[in-house]
Formats: C-alpha cells, structure tokens, sequence
C-alpha cells in the first residue's frame, strides 16, 4: 500500500528537527551582525536595517522573525526593535553581555553534535583543547558573563549573608578562572583578600584579570590541580567553588575532606553547581546538558543535594544549607560550616 495513514503525530519531532539548532544558530548569527547593537533603542523595518549594514533584505526579514519569536525582538507596523532582554544581555556595550558566554556554550556542544552515534557506541571527543582552553582570553571572558549574567549576585548575597560574614578575612577561590566570584564576595567586605586556586596556566591569566578589575593588591592567584594537591591548611574563612565539583564526583567524600582542612574553624564552604532533580528547568535542556557532558567525556553537569548533604555530613560539615539560584535555571548552591 502506497498510502499509510499515521497513527500519531509526528509533527512536533518535525519542527523539533527544524527549530532546535536553528533557532539557536540564529541568534547567534544575529549577535554578530550586531543587529541588537543597531535595534536598542530605536525602531527600524527590515529594509531600513538591511541597508545599513548592508544586507539582503529578503533574507534578513525571516532572520528578524525568528527573533521576534524567540521573544528577542518585537515587530510592531513592520519596524523592529529589541525587547528588555535583548537589550540586558545581546547588546555589545550592556553590562551583563553574553554573545562570548553563547559562543562558548555553542562551541562546546558543536564538539559532540555531528557525532552523537559514534560516541555513544565508545568514540572519544579529544578533550585537550577544551581543557587548555579555560586560560584563552575569550574563553574566560565567556565564563565570566556567564557568571555576571545568572548567578554572581546571587551567590554573592548568599555569601554575604552568612553568619560573621563581616569577620571573614580571607578566602579561596578554586577553580575561580576569571574571578568575578572573588571580586564580587571582597567588594562587599573591605578587610577580605582573595586567592584564586587554579590550573597553573589558567591561574596566570586570572592574576591579570583581577588586577585589571583594579584588585591586584587584595587576590592573589596560584597554580594548583586540587585533584593532585591540596590547599594551604587551616587558612581560609570561606572556600568557594562554582561551577568545579563535577570533576570530583566520582571522589566527593575526600575532595570534601580536602576542602575542611582547609578551612579555619569555624569557616565556611560554598559551592554553586547545577542539580538535576530540582523542579527548576525543562527537562529537555536539562536532558541535552547532560548529553553533551557525558558524550564530550565528562562524568556529569550534576550533583544532588541528598549526595552532598551525605558527604558533607561524613566530612563533618553542619549548618548545611540549599538554596536554588533563581526560580527557572538548574543552578543550587549550597553552603555548609566546618565546626568551631
Ligand atoms: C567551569 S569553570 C568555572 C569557573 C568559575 N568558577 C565560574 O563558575 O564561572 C571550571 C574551572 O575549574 C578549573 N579546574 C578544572 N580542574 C581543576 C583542577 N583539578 N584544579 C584546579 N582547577 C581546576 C578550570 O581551569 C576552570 O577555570
């Protein structure tokens, strides 16, 4: 029989297939044609805009419209402009940019997009150049607007809200790349300095940031891999790790362990980390942040808060406490004392 008549839907797959990367490609697309640059603040048509930069109106048009559907821009009697979000995030001179923090996150599942099949049946993605890649300037500065974009003041305000915030005097930063966590936490307390823990080459690159950010005097930076060796004993009010326990999942009770030693007693450790089994996220972008971790050869993007809370209670942590970092993203952060 030539004609079957389908017995469920297989539109929604369909546009799935069509929408997914597309619609992401195009919005990348547009930040480097700067069109939200050209849209702040003003009204333009599809004409109108193309002339300025140049481009073929025809072909414009349907890019415009995909970014009125992705709710980036409005259309309004033909003329375009950005909304708010836009604005925030996509415009080159805004504050919290994240055309880097995109092109980042595009990049590191483009690793792994083309080749879905042969890495689940056992390829390996060649992992160098993304784990010497966190030192490259464009890289960090894409880590950093991540940060500035969703969780710095949160964990922030978390931090300084601790109890004897005010007496805190000195912290680590592990795994703290491009520094804005240590930058925020020391502009809310004057008498705290700051060390940033990372790989050697990454640490580097670190130190010329923060003193760029005019903290030069206040953070000091140093190479070390926490896998092999550990921090200074006993010196630190608060240790900070965002965005690194993934890599010590498979070993959470004595990374844990590490991190109290090097505590004061008394201090506090923070970390701020994705969980999957919040009510937070779409499944679906929650499902596609673990497949291209565990594809591009990483254990997971998560760590349960009934995992840690395990840990943290063999390493002898109290005053263990969760807190999501907003109502929609996967982010938890978690702090926990070492006892006086
Ligand atoms: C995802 S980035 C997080 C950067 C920053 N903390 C943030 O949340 O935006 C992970 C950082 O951990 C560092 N890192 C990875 N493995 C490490 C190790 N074994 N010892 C020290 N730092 C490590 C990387 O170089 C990178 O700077």
């Amino acid at each position: 029989m030539l004609v079957t008549t389908p017995q469920t839907d297989f539109e929604p797959i369909h546009s799935m297939l069509m929408n997914n990367s597309l619609s992401s490609k195009a919005i990348i697309g547009a930040v480097e044609l700067h069109i939200f640059d050209r849209l702040d603040g003003r009204a333009l048509t599809a004409a109108a805009l193309a002339e300025e930069g140049g481009w073929v109106t025809t072909r414009l048009e349907p890019l415009l419209d995909i970014l009125v559907a992705a709710d980036l821009l409005t259309r309004n009697n033909g003329e375009y402009t950005n909304t708010p979000v836009a604005s925030e995030f996509l415009v080159t001179t805004a504050p919290l940019y994240q055309g880097d923090c995109m092109a980042l996150t595009m990049r590191f599942a483009s690793s792994v997009e083309n080749a879905i099949a042969e890495l689940v049946a056992g390829g390996e993605v060649d992992r160098t150049e993304a784990d010497n890649g966190w030192a490259l300037e464009k890289v960090m500065e894409g880590t950093a607007q991540d940060a500035c974009g969703v969780a710095l003041p949160r964990v922030v305000q978390l931090v300084a809200g601790l109890p004897g915030f005010h007496d805190f005097r000195t912290m680590a930063d592990v795994g703290g790349n491009h520094g804005h966590y240590t930058m925020g936490v020391l502009e809310q307390n004057p008498d705290m300095r700051g060390t940033i823990f990372d790989l050697p080459h990454v640490a580097e690159q670190s130190r010329l940031r923060c003193e760029r950010f005019g903290f030069g005097d206040r953070i000091a930076t140093q190479g070390l891999d926490f896998r092999k060796q550990a921090l200074p004993a006993g010196q630190f009010d608060l240790i900070l790790m965002s965005h690194i326990l993934y890599g010590f999942k498979g070993d959470l009770g004595s990374t844990l362990g590490k991190i109290a030693d090097g505590l004061k007693p008394g201090g506090w450790f923070v970390s701020h980390h994705f969980s999957r089994h919040q009510t937070n996220g779409g499944e679906m972008a929650k499902a596609s942040l673990e497949l291209i971790t565990r594809l591009a050869g990483y254990p997971s993007h998560f760590i349960e808060q009934e995992e840690l809370s395990e840990h943290l209670a063999s390493a002898g942590f109290t005053d263990v406490r969760f807190e999501p970092v907003s109502a929609k993203g996967l982010g938890l952060m978690t702090a926990a004392r070492k006892p006086a």
